[in-house]
Formats: C-alpha cells, sequence, structure tokens
C-alpha cells in the first residue's frame, strides 16, 4: 500500500487546467523528485497534496485518508515547505522549534534537528529570524516540516539559498530519514542535485504526468548523445532535424541521440557543411536533465 496515492487528479483555476488528470504514488522510504518546467504544476500539485489548496476532480489518498482543502487529521504527519516558511519575525530559530512541536503527539529531538540543520549554536541561537539569510531561513523551513517526526514530506525548492555545504547537509539528513522510512517528495530546478537525491521521478509538464519510474531507469533510458556546441545551435537543431535526427535542444548545446548511423563524426560534417563553426563535440550518456529535455521535446512534437 503507498503512503500517497494521486488518482485522475484535476485542478482549475478559471478556465485554466494547471493539473490535468494527475496520478502517481509515494512509498515510504522513498524520495520522489517532481520535476518540469516553469508552470508544469509543480506547486499547484504539492498544494493540493498538502491541503493548502483544493482540487477540482479525482482523489489524494494519504495514509488511507483523503486530503481535502483545509482539514485533515492526517496533515499532522505530514511535513511541508512550500514557497516560503511560516516564520515569525521576533521569533529565534529555538522559538520556531518550540512553538511547532508544541501540541505535536510526537516531536523530533529539538537539539538535534537544530543541529543537523545548522541553525544552532551561538551565531544564530540567539538571533531574531527577520535577521536570517535566505540559506538561514531556508534551514529553518526545512527544521520546522520535519519538527512533527512526519511520515512524509513535500519540499518545494528545498535547496534554494544553500551554499554548496548546506546543501551537502540537507541531502545527508533527508538521505537518513529515507533510510528510516521517510517519504519525500521534492521539486527543484537543481537537477544534478536531485539526480543524486531521488530514488524516483514523476515529470509534469503542462498539468500532465509524462513519466513516474526509478531514478536509474529513466537515467538509463537516456540515449547516448553527440552534444554539439556551435556558432549557431538553431541553425544546428534545424540542419539534424532536417536529417531526420532525434534532436533537440540542450542548455547551450544540442543534443542528438546515437542511432541508426548517426556518430560523432557524422554530426560533424554536418555542421561543417553547414558552414557552422564546431566549439565543442562530446558523446556521453545523457544526465537528468539532458533526458528531460529530450522527454519534453518529444511531448511538444506530439501537442
Ligand atoms: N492561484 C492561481 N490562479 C491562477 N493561476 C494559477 C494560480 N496558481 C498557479 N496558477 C497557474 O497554474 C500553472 C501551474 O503553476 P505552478 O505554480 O503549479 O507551476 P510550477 O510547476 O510550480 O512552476 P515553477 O517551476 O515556475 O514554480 C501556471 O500556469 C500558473 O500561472
Amino acid at each position: 500500500m503507498s503512503l500517497l496515492e494521486l488518482h485522475h487528479v484535476s485542478k482549475n483555476f478559471g478556465s485554466y487546467q494547471a493539473l490535468d488528470n494527475v496520478s502517481f504514488s509515494v512509498e515510504p522510504g522513498r524520495i520522489v523528485g517532481l520535476i518540469g518546467p516553469n508552470g508544469a504544476g509543480k506547486s499547484t500539485a504539492m498544494r493540493a497534496i498538502t491541503g493548502l489548496m483544493s482540487y477540482s476532480d479525482g482523489e489524494i489518498i494519504f495514509d488511507d485518508e483523503r486530503i481535502r482543502f483545509a482539514k485533515n487529521k492526517s496533515l499532522a504527519r505530514m511535513g511541508n515547505l512550500i514557497e516560503y516558511p511560516a516564520i515569525y519575525p521576533n521569533f529565534t530559530a529555538r522559538d520556531h522549534m518550540t512553538y511547532y512541536a508544541m501540541d505535536a503527539k510526537d516531536h523530533a529531538d529539538i537539539d538535534e534537528l537544530m543541529k543537523i540543520t545548522g541553525i544552532d549554536g551561538e551565531k544564530f541561537g540567539k538571533r531574531k529570524a527577520k535577521k536570517f539569510s535566505l540559506g538561514m531561513k531556508q534551514r529553518l523551513g526545512i527544521a520546522i516540516a520535519l519538527i512533527r517526526n512526519p511520515k512524509f514530506v513535500v519540499l518545494d525548492e528545498p535547496m534554494n539559498g544553500l551554499d554548496p555545504q548546506s546543501v551537502r547537509d540537507i541531502r545527508a539528513l533527508i538521505r537518513s530519514l529515507a533510510d528510516k522510512g521517510v517519504a519525500f517528495l521534492i521539486s527543484s530546478h537543481l537537477l544534478d542535485e536531485l539526480q543524486r537525491l531521488a530514488d524516483d521521478v514523476v515529470i509534469i509538464n503542462k498539468g500532465k504526468v509524462l513519466r513516474r519510474e526509478k531514478m536509474v531507469d529513466f537515467l538509463a533510458e537516456g540515449k547516448t548523445q553527440v552534444k554539439v556546441q556551435t556558432n549557431d545551435n538553431d541553425k544546428m537543431l534545424a540542419a539534424a532535424k532536417a536529417a531526420g535526427w532525434d534532436a533537440s535542444m540542450g542548455d547551450d548545446r544540442v543534443l542528438i541521440a546515437v542511432q541508426g548511423d548517426v556518430t560523432a563524426q557524422k554530426v560533424l560534417k554536418l555542421a561543417t557543411d553547414e558552414g557552422l563553426e564546431v566549439t565543442d563535440i562530446q558523446t556521453g550518456q545523457g544526465n537528468l536533465e539532458d533526458h528531460l529535455l529530450s522527454v519534453l521535446s518529444t511531448d511538444a512534437t506530439r501537442a
């Protein structure tokens, strides 16, 4: 039995459909990455799951209870950090911990959680939250999400504003909690980070789920690609597509799937024939970002 299940969930804002028949599940102890471009519906899905927003159709079941807007006993077993953490400017980090632990049947050891999330010690202990940096607020938000020993935690862009050491600390914390059975649903535009952290991936685009699979399977399915950078990548992409190749635009280079007669030499020859200057060319397995872009570009072609 899954801990969280979304069955055919839809959400409309007026005539705009932000979620369209969304179904996926999250198992205990799994870290699930929710990824997709801006406006795909990630925050909307997370808000519906945490009872912060109503949904129009379908159902969301958490821990055997149907999630409804703003009235769920089960939400006490769910932690979340969505957009801005609920921080009180005149509270210190410890005040927040004490406040959010109040009335909880079960809560984490406050000192230990403050230590792990790096909001303890001389520097932060006595400082009021209004004087916190963005990264500090983010760490406090993560600590708040974890204070009630949740079974399931929803984190929207948790690594926002964190320095590399904090990113590493938070990653280790999430992994150790998942090893103890806590499930996570995490959205992030930091795809390298998510690739390292997530066990499963849900890809959402224009409110629809395009993929739901294990991260390793998704990455393995990513084709070997020739990644070519030229002085005119748009022209390179058009030429590759005209040649009938499976090509998409990466961050700063064109990605061409190695299949049939496509090789790096052929790509180089095509670029030269087009009068393009090749500044870099490599062959390799796509990473999460490459494969995501390729899945999104296939989806756009279908639409
Ligand atoms: N309260 C609202 N009223 C009207 N439209 C909304 C509202 N909230 C979100 N939307 C629209 O729904 C779509 C999905 O938004 P959402 O914030 O869920 O996307 P997202 O995947 O989280 O994007 P991002 O990566 O930019 O945060 C967007 O087109 C957005 O403009």
